[in-house]
């Protein structure tokens, strides 16, 4: 402490005196402070209200029935001694009826976890269970201690099915990859794998302990967005993982707010986890993969795909760190598509013809000679250059089309025999093909686009002239980045290198 802070609390301290004196109030045992005196005040020597406790010293009542309460009941009942063993021990997993492995697994073939419990059975590769720190698809997620080094870790138990295992070998090999060889410095903000075994049939993952995830962040915040220095801050760590990521040719596959962690609660340094669905570029088999919100449209019509669905991820992901809700929170596959479209704009035709699941959501449309009339009108009415362009545009598609390579996002396809369009289907028509109720979408926002709903929202209050000026200019430059992740066409969506040059990334 300061000379200047000790002087104004003592300060402080005779003008609180000063006036109880005036109130006629007792006033508090404190020292009175003479000149030469030490500027703390100072308690007198013998506190009133103190207690024994059972190592007969002097102890607060708060202390006495708080750390201490244990000792405290032993003075007044001699009798009773305490040992932690004697303890019921908590569970930490729902269901916890033992169904399955011997009874040590519930009905979802989750090892049923308690505080306390020791993780692991080969000496000095021991973890005493804490808490619980998050469940999901593949397993839960506990906070431990390795009782060699007294450090604290995080243990996946991953379930005991096959299935669940096979996939957690994957993000072990991912991970030890991209710890030991991409990123071994680590700088690149990807969860460290310290250790893993087997527990009683359970795939068991060590990692760091990291802090909240983001989704607990902006719950925190009452799913109020979070200012736009933060949101940029943590789009750079997200774009520098995402281009040591292409750069070796790895897709995520999962990213999602709750899978960027905190370091620590106290700082915006971040960690991507979860690479349980993560795959290399050359093995993309599965195609059911990203979490809806967050699903990329080529993943959605059912065509291949590469590490730019996590750039789309991405560019969800940040909307929703600036406006606290999910800008596409998509009821089903088919209400996901609704929302990106009417947001934004519809896929170009290629990905609508190259797509295997097109045909679920959408209507292709002949053209009819009257439209296919107008649209001539239109072309004639158009300038030269403009119409040797358009020309150009559609030679190029048809060539695309042919090698199944795209150019340009246009949503219909006009040249060849045939002229047609793609349109989504009714929500009626969709419900009654797939026997689904389906719902009209519930709008977390007034505005409709993407621009307008960011620069419509609810500004800090009491900004200078000069801060509202500098506020609205970073929503600009957020609204363009935004816009470049979420490009509906993956083969001009930017890449994370491309990402990283954007002012407002660089903060320009
Ligand atoms: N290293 C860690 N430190 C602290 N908490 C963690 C850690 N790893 C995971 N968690 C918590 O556990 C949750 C689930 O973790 P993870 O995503 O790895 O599990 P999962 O079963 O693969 O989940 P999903 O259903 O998303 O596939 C996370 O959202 C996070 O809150």
């Amino acid at each position: 402490m300061t000379r200047r802070t000790s002087l104004f609390n003592a300060n402080s301290i005779y003008q609180q005196q000063s006036n109880l004196e005036t109130k006629k109030v007792p006033a508090p045992r404190l020292q009175k402070i003479t000149k030469n005196s030490d500027l703390k005040p100072r308690l007198n020597p013998a506190p009133r209200y103190r207690r024994a406790s059972a190592g007969s010293q002097n102890i607060s009542p708060l202390v006495a029935l708080t750390m201490a309460l244990s000792s405290t009941f032993s003075i007044c009942r001699p009798e009773y001694s305490y040992k932690s063993s004697r303890n019921p021990r908590r569970v930490l997993t729902k269901p916890s009826d033992g169904q399955y492995n011997n009874g040590n697994d519930n009905k979802e073939s989750d090892y049923i976890l308690y505080v306390n419990d020791v993780l692991g059975v080969q000496e000095n590769r021991k973890y005493i269970v804490l808490d619980i720190l998050g469940q999901g698809t593949f397993g839960q997620v506990v906070k431990c201690q390795d009782l060699k080094t007294q450090e604290l870790v995080a243990v996946k138990v991953v379930k005991s099915k096959p299935a669940y295992l096979n996939q957690s070998l994957t993000e072990i090999n991912i991970l030890e990859h991209l710890n030991s060889k991409v990123d071994p410095t680590d700088h690149h903000h990807f969860l460290r794998l310290k250790d893993k075994f087997v527990h009683k049939n359970h795939l068991c993952l060590v990692f760091e302990l990291l802090s909240s995830n983001l989704y607990e962040l902006v719950r925190q915040n009452q799913f109020h967005g979070l200012q736009i220095k933060l949101v940029r801050s943590f789009t750079q760590q997200l774009i520098d993982s995402l281009c040591v990521l292409k750069d070796a040719k790895l897709i995520h596959c999962d990213l999602k707010p709750e899978n960027i962690l905190l370091v620590s609660p106290d700082k915006p340094d971040i960690k991507v986890i979860d690479f349980g669905s993560a795959c290399h570029e050359r093995q993309t088999i599965y195609t059911y993969i990203q979490s809806r919100f967050y699903r990329s449209p080529e993943v959605i019509l059912g065509l291949a795909y590469s590490t730019s669905i996590d750039m789309w991820s991405l560019g969800c992901i940040i909307a929703e760190l600036f406006l606290g809700l999910p800008l596409f929170p998509g009821t089903s596959e088919y209400n996901q598509i609704t929302r990106i479209v009417e947001m934004l704009e519809m896929p170009p035709t290629w990905m609508c013809d190259m797509g295997k699941n097109t045909t679920k959501f959408m209507n292709k449309i002949e053209m009819t000679p009257q439209r296919q009339q107008q649209q001539q009108q239109q072309m004639a009415q158009q300038a030269p250059q403009q119409q040797q362009q358009q020309q150009q545009q559609q030679q190029q598609q048809q060539l695309a089309a042919h090698h199944q390579m795209p150019t340009t996002a246009i949503s219909h396809h006009t040249g060849g025999e045939v002229d047609y369009c793609y349109e989504l289907k009714p929500m009626a028509q969709y419900s009654q093909e797939n026997k689904v109720e389906e719902q009209k979408s519930k709008r977390y926002f007034k505005d409709s686009k993407l621009d307008q709903i960011i620069m419509n929202y609810a500004y800090p209050k009491k900004l200078s002239k000069s801060k509202l000026e500098k506020e609205i200019n970073d929503r600009k430059l957020l609204v363009d980045f935004i816009r470049r992740c979420l490009e509906l066409n993956p083969v001009i969506r930017w890449t994370p290198q491309e990402a990283k040059e954007h002012p407002f990334i660089k903060g320009e």
